[in-house]
C-alpha cells in the first residue's frame, strides 16, 4: 500500500460545529475524530499512513483532484477530476448534528462516465483499533470498543471488504448521483436515525449562507476574511460555546522535530482572541455563547483559574504520548493532551478583562456574576503579577518575568479601571486599581526596555526580544507613535524575521544549534509564526506606515492554501506550512489586520 498522506496545504477542512475532518486534494479524508473535536481519532492517516485509518473517494487510479473550492461562503467542499474519460465531482461535507455525527460524500457525473473507487479504512483510537465490519440491511457498519460507525450508500454501489478495508466500486455518467453517509454512533446502541443527504446539503448551504451574510467587514478582502470567520465557526464547540485552538493534534512546527502540541482544547487567550475577531466582524451570538462558556469555566477560586480547559470546561487535560503514531512526517512523538494545562501565564487575565471590556462596549447583555468574577480575578492579579511564569508562549523552560505577562497584567488594571469610570454603580476599588495600572507601567518601562538597542525585550533583563511586544500599541499601553514602540518594531523586523515573516522569538536552532538550551527548554527551532507577522502589520499601520503593512498583509495572503487555509507557522525555505492546521491564532490575526487596514483606509 503507497503510505503517503497529503502536504499540509493540501487538506481542506469540513466540519459540524462539535468536531472537524481534514480531506487531502486526492479525496483521502484522513483526519477525524468522533464525535467531538477532542475524542480519538477514527481517520488519523495524518500523523502516520493509510493504515492508521484514512476514506479515499475519487475516480480509479486518479491522484489530486483538478481543482476545488468550497460552495460560495460555506464549509461544503466541492472537488472535481476531469479524467480522460469524464467529468466528475465530489462534494464533503458534515451537516449540522442532531444526535449523531454524519459525513456526507456526494458524487456527481459532470461529463462521460467516471469509474470511482472508494476505500474506506476505519481504524478508531487513533489508528490503533481494527473494527469488526459486517453487513446490516443497506448499511455496512463497523464495532469496536465504545465506537460504532454505519455506512450507507446507494445499492448501486458494489461494497466489499479487502485488506481490512471497506470498497466501494461504481460509474457514475453525466447525471448520476450517489451519496454516501458515514455515522458514528456508540456501539451499543441501536442504529442512528438516517438523514437525507441531499436534504441536508441544502440545508446546511443555506445555513453558511445566511450566517456570512452576517459579517460586517464590507472591504476589499471581504473573502479572505468571510473564510477566517467560517474558520473560526468551525472551531467552535456549538453544544458549550467553546473554542478549540486547532482541530488537530501535533501537526510539527518543524517537519522531524519534537514540537508537537495538541490544539483540540480551549484556551483562554486564543479563545478570547476569537471572541474579539468574531465580535467586530458583527457576531455576537458566538460571542455571548463563549462569553457564558467562560464564566462557567473559570468558575470558582481565580488563583485556580486555568490557562486552558477542555470543550466543556473540564479542568483535566492530562499529557501523553501516542507511540504506535509515527507522526506527521516522521515528526514524533504525537501527543494527546496538554502539558501546558498546568502552566502560569499571568497574561491570560488581560486577555479576560480586555474580552469582558469589549463585549460590554459592543453591547453585549451584561451578565450579572461577570463582574464578580472580574473582580476576583483582580484581587488575584494584584498579588501575582510580579511573579514569573511560563508567558503566552508555554515555555518548557525556567520562569522568567515576561514582558508581555506584565504588559497584559497593565491591560487587567486598565479595563478594570475603565469599568468602573464607565458604570461608577460597579462595586470595586477604582484608586487600588490606578495605583495597581501605574506600578506596572513605570516597571516594564524601567526592566523591559533596553535603551542602548531602544527596544522591549523577551524578559526583564534579557537581551533576547519577542514578537510579542509587537502588541504593546495596539492593547494601548503605548501610543504607536511613541519611540520605544518604533524602537521595539524595527528590532523586532531586524532580530526576529525570517525571509520577512516574523518568529516569536529566537531559538538556539536558529543559530544551528539543537541542544536544548533554549528560553522554551525545547530542542531544534521552528518555522515563522504566522500570527506575529499579522501584528508586525497592525502595528506597523497604527505607526502609520501603511504602505509596509499593506504589503506584508498581502505576503500573507499568499501563504493561505487553495481553500483559504492558514495553519499555526511558516517555513519561508521550504514554503511549506507548519503546526497545526488550520489554526485560530492565524486566522484571528488575518480577520484583525483587514479590520484594521480598513478602518486606517476610513480615517483617510
Ligand atoms: O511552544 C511550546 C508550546 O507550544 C504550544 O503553545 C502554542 O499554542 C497555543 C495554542 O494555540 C498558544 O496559546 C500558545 O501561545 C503557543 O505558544 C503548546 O500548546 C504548548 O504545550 C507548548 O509548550
Amino acid at each position: 500500500m503507497p503510505d503517503v498522506t497529503s502536504a499540509l496545504e493540501d487538506y481542506a477542512l469540513i466540519g459540524d460545529h462539535q468536531t472537524a475532518a481534514l480531506i487531502g486534494r486526492d479525496g483521502s479524508l484522513d483526519w477525524l475524530c468522533l464525535p467531538r473535536f477532542d475524542s480519538p481519532a477514527c481517520f488519523a492517516a495524518l500523523l502516520g499512513g493509510l493504515d492508521q485509518g484514512h476514506w479515499r473517494l475519487a475516480p480509479a487510479g486518479a491522484g489530486a483532484c483538478t481543482r476545488r473550492a468550497y460552495l460560495e461562503d460555506s464549509l461544503i467542499l466541492e472537488s472535481v477530476w476531469e479524467t480522460a474519460g469524464g467529468t466528475v465531482k465530489v462534494i464533503d461535507f458534515m451537516p449540522q448534528r442532531d444526535r449523531a455525527p454524519d459525513v456526507v460524500r456526494i458524487v456527481e457525473g459532470v461529463r462521460g462516465r467516471v469509474e470511482m473507487l472508494g476505500v474506506l479504512r476505519l481504524r478508531f483510537d487513533y489508528g490503533r483499533v481494527v473494527p469488526w465490519v459486517r453487513r446490516s440491511d443497506s448499511h455496512h457498519v463497523a464495532v469496536a470498543g465504545p465506537d460504532s460507525v454505519w455506512l450507507r450508500s446507494d445499492p448501486a454501489v458494489h461494497t466489499y471488504g479487502q485488506d481490512f478495508s471497506t470498497r466501494s466500486e461504481f460509474t457514475v455518467s453525466a447525471g448520476d448521483k450517489v451519496a454516501f453517509v458515514l455515522t458514528w454512533h456508540p456501539s451499543h446502541e441501536p442504529r442512528p436515525r438516517q438523514i437525507d443527504p441531499y436534504e441536508a446539503l441544502d440545508h446546511s448551504l443555506k445555513g453558511w449562507r445566511a450566517w456570512a451574510a452576517r459579517c460586517r467587514y464590507q472591504g476589499p478582502h471581504r473573502d479572505a476574511v468571510v473564510r477566517s470567520l467560517i474558520t473560526l465557526k468551525a472551531l467552535t464547540y456549538a453544544p458549550t460555546g467553546g473554542i478549540v485552538a486547532a482541530p488537530t493534534t501535533s501537526l510539527p512546527e518543524r517537519l522531524g522535530g519534537v514540537r508537537n502540541w495538541d490544539y483540540r482544547y480551549c484556551w483562554l487567550r486564543d479563545s478570547t482572541l476569537t471572541l474579539s475577531a468574531l465580535l467586530l466582524a458583527g457576531y455576537r451570538e458566538e460571542a455571548a455563547a463563549w462569553r457564558d462558556w467562560l464564566l462557567r469555566a473559570i468558575a470558582g477560586d481565580p488563583a485556580e483559574l486555568q490557562i486552558m480547559y477542555g470543550l466543556g470546561g473540564e479542568r483535566r487535560i492530562h499529557e501523553y504520548e501516542l507511540p504506535w503514531l509515527p507522526g506527521y512526517a516522521d515528526s514524533a512523538p504525537v501527543r494527546v493532551g496538554n502539558g501546558a494545562v498546568g502552566q502560569r501565564q499571568l497574561d491570560v487575565y488581560g486577555e479576560v478583562m480586555d474580552s469582558f471590556h469589549l463585549a460590554r462596549g459592543s453591547g453585549l447583555p451584561a451578565e450579572p456574576h461577570a463582574w464578580q468574577i472580574q473582580r476576583a480575578m483582580m484581587d488575584f492579579l494584584e498579588s501575582a503579577w510580579q511573579d514569573p511564569d511560563e508567558g503566552l508562549w508555554e515555555i518548557r523552560g525556567p520562569r522568567r518575568h515576561f514582558v508581555h505577562s506584565k504588559v497584559m497584567a497593565w491591560v487587567a488594571a486598565d479595563r478594570a479601571v475603565r469599568a468602573l469610570e464607565a458604570h461608577p454603580e460597579l462595586p470595586g476599588d477604582i484608586d487600588r486599581w490606578r495605583v495597581m495600572r501605574e506600578t506596572v507601567h513605570r516597571e516594564v518601562c524601567e526592566k523591559g526596555y533596553d535603551d542602548t538597542r531602544s527596544t522591549f525585550t523577551q524578559s526583564y533583563g534579557s537581551a533576547e526580544l519577542d514578537a510579542a511586544t509587537l502588541l504593546i500599541p495596539r492593547v494601548g499601553f503605548l501610543p504607536a507613535d511613541d519611540p520605544r514602540v518604533i524602537g521595539t518594531i524595527d528590532a523586532v523586523r531586524r532580530e526576529l524575521s525570517h525571509d520577512g515573516l516574523i518568529r516569536r522569538y529566537t531559538t538556539d536552532g536558529d543559530h544551528g544549534g539543537d541542544d536544548g538550551g533554549n528560553v522554551d527548554g525545547l530542542p531544534g527551532s521552528e518555522g515563522a509564526f504566522l500570527v506575529c507577522s499579522f501584528w508586525l502589520a497592525d502595528a506597523l499601520m497604527l505607526a502609520g506606515r501603511r504602505q509596509e503593512a499593506e504589503t506584508l498583509f498581502q505576503r500573507l495572503l499568499s501563504l493561505r492554501n487553495d481553500v483559504g487555509l492558514l495553519s499555526e507557522e511558516y517555513d519561508p525555505k521550504s514554503g511549506r506550512l507548519l503546526g497545526n492546521f488550520p489554526q485560530a491564532f492565524s486566522h484571528i490575526g488575518l480577520v484583525r489586520t483587514a479590520l484594521t487596514l480598513a478602518e486606517d483606509r476610513r480615517a483617510d
